[in-house]
């Protein structure tokens, strides 16, 4: 029961998301040899700020996004920055990448001057997307889902952006009930993963002040995304 409008709106989330993605030779970088926590941080770097330019074509695709208050849009992008690249680096550990990327990032990621503590938290958020088996709808929905978070700070009005994240919420659902139907918990679980994202934003700050503790530098983007320097 996806109306014509629900099955256009689908459409130009999930086009954007597959257009949007960090350039492959970015992402092959990940396979070069270099193991140090030094290179390895930079790697992750390099790959962070090409995943924020991506995420941030991605969401000018998202209808009614550039029409929200401009303070608005910023406040929605810094807020979700974080939460969408953990979205977005889960599906690739989950989604088996055909050179092994998963289990280089898994690699690089854990030696790169994160302390254990942040490990764990990390690693089960991970694993519990890679069990849901999302299809890339559903995957380009939550991210655009939770960028539309009206509840950001700094946000001034959360009335239109509840307004454009209800009519995905909706769709959400509707898809998980076709897509999973031998699931029907399927929807609570995928929203449940939207809670444990924001638990990480707090493991992510930590490892933010703990990085720059030991001197590591940012590049200017997220430098300006994540308020730091
Ligand atoms: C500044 C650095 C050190 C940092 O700080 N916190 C985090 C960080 C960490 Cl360590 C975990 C989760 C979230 C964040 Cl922001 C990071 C690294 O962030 C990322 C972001 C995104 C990828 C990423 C995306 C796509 C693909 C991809 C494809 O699409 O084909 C293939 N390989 C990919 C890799 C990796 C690392």
């Amino acid at each position: 029961e996806i109306t014509k409008e629900q099955q256009a709106l689908m459409k130009v989330i999930a086009d954007a998301y597959n257009r949007h993605q960090i350039p492959q030779d970015v992402a092959k970088k990940l396979l070069q040899d270099q193991y140090s926590a030094e290179e390895n941080f930079l790697l992750l770097t390099e790959m962070a700020t090409s995943q924020v330019q991506v995420l941030v074509e991605f969401t000018k695709n998202i209808p009614g996004f550039l029409s929200l208050n401009h303070e608005d849009q910023i406040a929605l992008l810094k807020g979700s920055a974080v939460e969408a690249m953990f979205l977005r680096s889960a599906q690739v550990f989950s989604k088996k990448m055909p050179n092994g990327h998963n289990e280089v990032l898994e690699d690089r990621i854990r030696r790169s001057g994160i302390s254990e503590e942040f490990m764990t938290p990390m690693f089960n958020f991970y694993k519990s997307i890679g069990v849901l088996h999302m299809v890339q709808e559903e995957q380009a929905l939550l991210t655009a889902i939770t960028i539309l978070t009206p509840d950001r700070p700094y946000v001034k009005d959360q009335q239109a952006v509840e307004r454009l994240q209800e009519p995905m919420l909706d769709l959400l659902r509707k898809l998980c009930v076709l897509q999973h139907p031998q699931k029907p918990q399927y929807f609570a679980c995928l929203l449940g993963r939207l809670t444990e994202l924001r638990t990480l934003n707090y493991y992510h700050a930590e490892m933010l002040t703990s990085w720059r503790m030991n001197d590591h530098k940012f590049t200017p983007l997220l430098c300006e995304i994540w308020d730091v320097e």
